[in-house]
């Protein structure tokens, strides 16, 4: 198959504008189409550049657009089986990791538990996810056979570094090795393939996998803030999947699988970005000025790879760089390679800009020559990795027999020897995978063995079967042949003897009609002679008909009763000898027993053997009713326990409550006996306050009036003394003051007197009020005698309402509960008693009857069987029937021919006979012997009616 070469795909996408880049003049890079650039000078003087690439992507295309233009095509050619390439190239922050993974940390956001990665909600996601996820789906739509495995490596500083090894690891530098590959295409030589020595390759099951790889891997990758980028690869990415697809192909004679397997290598690789040292600011003879010049002179290698490929200008230097030598086979290869261009549109850029879409329009002219990964078969894989080993043991051996020691440098010898041992890990894998595969394949030729076997039985079975068809087919159509020819022959009979009746009929007028006698005579002579040469002819073509017919019959009947014999001998014998061994088995069974017997013995032994299962189920289902009834019954005491330490709890709490009642009923007695005390106290206070103010009173009345008495008498005798004194005085006074002091003395006393009175009133008024006072507080006092008795009535009241009389309705209520209760669970009881004894009649019952039912199948299955014997007797006499008939019938047509051609002969030979020509010989039937004693006129003749001997066979 003559190869195309075909250019390197370049697509260039532009990025927005930043902030800054919007504040300045942004005129000179512009968008034409889809696939135009046009870049106007500074200098008015010159004209503008116009690059023309295969797509140019605007500022705002989608990532999904994006992806679904410029990436997913070359999934499908990787699918198909190609080796693919695609590769980002561009200035620092132009886009490229956008491109490839999406915005800084974006892709920490997939979330990788969901079964499928939903883009729509994380639209910013770039390329390699979406290739992955794409990937899967195809794939399992196709329902391919497949294994997908990945690797992610970074070129820093012209050194390989694993990005999927843990961190110890990952510092580890890894080496490069070639392999020889033999090319498909015989035009070509043995080629090379540049492999990284240890690399980890996972497999893996699921986009959402390898997502978490790429995540994993893309925090190893070294990153760096400069002056264009604040987060800028400092390495090129390389994230490599491989895609074995794996099928198998079935010999259709030998039944044996072999496997194929295809395998083809996706590249997406995310190169550094090409640096301006000045504008990223790194600091001379820094860390990132060390990057840089390494990233620029990687990248300048492959300026120069890709320079020397367009100009077909002899040695091309893949070696100079990690990277060129990486992609080797990307550039110039046999790769489908699409280069992804990322630029800025802004004046600041312009230079770069300029310089990446040089750089792209060379890429363009190179030319690839990409062809699909053949089907391998596996072992033809491991053989080669086998032969690639013993190679280069062979070569170890010969190196180390060698004088002067090693060829190669112990670098390249360690190289080899870490190969070899890669190599024999994978052959181990591919060993195990062999040995699994070969089991596998083992099982599937058993099972096809298995099937095979059991279709060439039925393929005989079916000749047979067809050949019987075939056989029974050509026997009806001989009959139908021959019967046709039976009539052919008699119709030609007929008309012969019409012709000769009318040719005589014609003489016999021509003779009566015709007087020239002798004329006629002659005539008729001649006519005579001729019929009768006619006559002899046909008799004769007639006899060797006969002959032949009955030869032809013959042999066709030996034939026949051949085939029919040993037809009917194997298919006796197969049934015989299959009805013989169930009959021997029968009558094994059944020898010297009376069926009957057998039959009772047999239903007793079933009946007993079901009584026992009746039994034993009985047992256990009583047992287990029994066991669930006493669980209920310890659930029940249980829950009457529980009832029982509830109703004591209860009891106790009503005992608490009601000693508490009682303690208050106690207290308020005390209460009552203390407010009676206080009663009594105070009446007795009362009384004596009573006695004590009535004695006070009185005695102050009393003093009252001593003292007014005592006045009045000291007043009196003062008055006396007085007068006695003023009588004195007034020895002389005249009797008219006499007479004037006696009416004052009189006056005096009258005063006295009166004022005894108003002192008795007053005092009789006293006296009263005291009895008023007392009469009051008597009735205050009855009135505090009442009231306490009201409330002592009242306390009790109160104490039955709210304490005895809801205390006792409580007990009452609790104890008709608790009576209420006991019937409950009496009636629980005995209900359930009854439940479980009606299951347990219920199932016995049920048993039983199955039980019973079973015996009766089984009887019937036992007359069955005997009835099958019976028929099968039936069938063997029924067979023999058959085949007596068959054969019978067989004998009676061609006995009925034999007739046919008997009586034919014979009409013949009258017809000769009557017309006097010389006699036919009639030559009679030959009995011919079939063997086994049995002849033709046994089977047709005399005998025919009767049903043929048996043959020994079926004796
Ligand atoms: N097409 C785009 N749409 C929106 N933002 C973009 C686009 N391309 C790039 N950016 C943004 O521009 C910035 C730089 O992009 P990115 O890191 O991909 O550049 P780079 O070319 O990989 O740079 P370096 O070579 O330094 O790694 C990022 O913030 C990124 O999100």
């Amino acid at each position: 198959m003559e190869q195309k070469s075909v250019n390197i795909s370049v697509v260039v996408r532009s990025r927005p504008l930043t902030k800054t880049e919007q504040s300045r003049s942004n005129n000179q890079v512009r968008l034409h189409d889809n696939s135009v650039i046009e870049v106007i000078p500074k200098a008015q003087n010159q004209y503008p550049k116009v690059y023309q690439f295969d797509k140019v992507f605007q500022p705002d295309t989608t990532q999904a657009d994006f992806y679904e233009s410029a990436v997913s095509p070359i999934l499908k050619d990787f699918i198909q089986g190609y080796n693919c390439s695609v590769f980002t190239y561009g200035q620092t922050g132009s886009g490229k990791s956008y491109s490839m993974y999406g915005p800084d940390s974006y892709l920490d956001q997939v979330q990788v538990k969901n079964a499928t990665l939903n883009f729509e909600s994380l639209p910013l996601v770039g390329a390699i996810p979406r290739v992955v996820d794409e990937l899967f789906r195809i794939l399992q739509v196709q329902q391919i056979d497949f294994q997908v495995r990945v690797s992610h490596v970074e070129v820093y500083n012209e050194d390989i570094y694993d990005l999927l090894q843990d961190d110890q690891q990952f510092k580890e530098p890894l080496k490069i090795y070639e392999e020889r590959v033999s090319s498909q295409n015989s035009a070509q030589t043995a080629n090379r393939k540049v492999l990284i020595q240890g690399v980890t390759e996972i497999l893996v099951k699921s986009p959402q996998e390898i997502i978490q790889f790429i995540q994993k891997s893309n925090q190893n990758r070294r990153i760096a803030e400069t002056k264009m980028n604040e987060h800028s690869s400092r390495s090129h990415s390389i994230f490599t999947i491989q895609l074995i697809q794996k099928s198998t192909e079935i010999n259709q004679q030998s039944f044996q699988e072999t496997e194929f397997v295809k395998i083809s290598k996706l590249n997406l690789v995310d190169l550094a970005g090409s640096e301006s040292i000045s504008k990223s600011g790194v600091e001379a003879q820094s860390l990132r000025q060390q990057e840089a010049s390494k990233i620029n002179k990687s990248l300048l290698t492959l300026g120069r790879v890709i320079n020397t490929l367009v100009e077909n200008n002899g040695h091309i230097p893949y070696r100079e760089s990690k990277l060129t030598r990486l992609l080797q086979d990307s550039l110039g290869g046999k790769t489908k390679t699409c280069i992804i261009a990322t630029i800025s549109t802004s004046d600041y850029n312009v230079e770069e800009t300029v310089n990446t879409l040089e750089y792209m329009t060379r890429a363009k002219k190179i030319k690839n020559m990409p062809e699909i990964t053949q089907r391998v078969n596996s072992k033809t894989v491991l053989k080669e990795y086998s032969s690639e080993l013993k190679r280069l043991k062979e070569l170890l051996e010969i190196q180390k027999e060698q004088q002067g020691g090693v060829f190669i440098s112990s670098e390249e010898y360690q190289q080899y020897e870490e190969f070899i041992s890669n190599r024999n890990d994978q052959i181990k894998e591919l060993e195990t995978q062999i040995t699994s595969l070969t089991s596998e394949m083992d099982n599937v030729r058993q099972v096809l063995e298995q099937q095979s076997g059991k279709y060439k039985v039925l393929k005989q079975e079916l000749n047979f079967a067809t050949n019987q068809y075939q056989n029974r087919i050509e026997d009806m159509q001989v009959f139908q042949e021959k019967i046709d020819l039976g009539k052919q022959v008699e119709q030609q009979n007929i008309k012969t003897m019409q012709e000769m009746k009318a040719g005589i009929k014609q003489s016999i007028t021509q003779i009566f009609g015709d007087n020239n006698l002798q004329s006629v005579q002659k005539d008729f002579k001649e006519q005579i002679i001729q019929s009768s040469t006619l006559l002899q002819n046909y008799q004769q073509f007639m006899l060797s008909q006969v002959n032949q017919i009955q030869a032809q019959i013959t042999q066709d009947l030996n034939q026949q009763r051949n085939n029919l014999q040993l037809y009917l001998s194997e298919e006796f014998d197969s049934r015989l000898n299959k009805v013989a061994v169930q009959c021997d088995q029968f009558t094994a069974q059944l020898a010297n027993i009376d069926i009957k017997q057998r039959q009772q013995q047999y239903s007793a032994n079933i009946s007993q053997f079901i009584q026992q299962i009746i039994n034993t189920q009985v047992q256990e289902i009583q047992t287990a009713v029994l066991d669930s009834y006493q669980q209920q019954i310890d659930n029940i005491k249980a829950s009457q326990n529980v009832y029982v330490t509830e109703q004591f709890e209860f009891k106790n709490v009503l005992n608490q409550v009601v000693d508490s009642l009682l303690r208050v009923q106690t207290a308020q007695n005390a209460q009552f006996v203390q407010q009676q005390q206080a009663l009594r106290q105070l009446q007795d206070k009362l009384d004596q306050q009573q006695q004590q103010s009535s004695q006070n009173i009185l005695e102050y009345v009393k003093s009252a009036l001593q003292q007014h008495s005592t006045q009045q008498s000291s007043l009196v005798t003062s008055a006396m003394t007085q007068m006695s004194a003023e009588q004195a005085k007034l020895g002389s006074v005249t009797a008219t003051e006499a007479s004037n002091t006696k009416q004052e003395q009189t006056a005096f006393v009258q005063k006295m007197s009166q004022n005894q009175k108003q002192f008795m009133q007053i005092s009789e008024q006293s006296k009263q009020q005291l009895v008023d006072a007392q009469n009051t507080l008597a009735v205050q006092l009855q009135a505090l005698v009442d009231k306490h008795t009201s409330l002592q009535q009242h306390v009790s009241t109160q104490f039955e309402n709210t304490v005895s009389k809801p205390v006792n309705q409580l007990l009452d209520l609790t104890s008709q509960k608790i009576l209420t209760h006991k019937q409950d669970i009496v009636q629980f009881k005995n209900d359930q008693k009854t439940q479980i004894l009606a299951q347990v009649d219920k199932t016995g019952a049920n048993l039983k009857q199955n039980a019973e039912k079973g015996t009766v199948q089984i009887i019937s299955g036992f007359k069955k069987q005997i009835q099958y014997k019976e028929n099968g007797f039936e069938m063997l006499q029924n067979i023999e029937k058959e085949c007596q008939k068959a054969l019978q019938q067989i004998g009676e047509q061609v006995s009925t021919k034999m007739d046919d051609l008997y009586y034919f002969q014979l009409n013949s030979q009258l017809m000769n006979q009557s017309m006097k020509t010389p006699k036919i010989p009639h030559t009679p039937l030959q009995p011919v012997d079939f063997g086994n004693g049995l002849q033709t006129q046994q089977i047709f003749g005399v005998n025919r009616k009767q049903a043929p001997a048996t043959p020994s066979f079926l004796k």
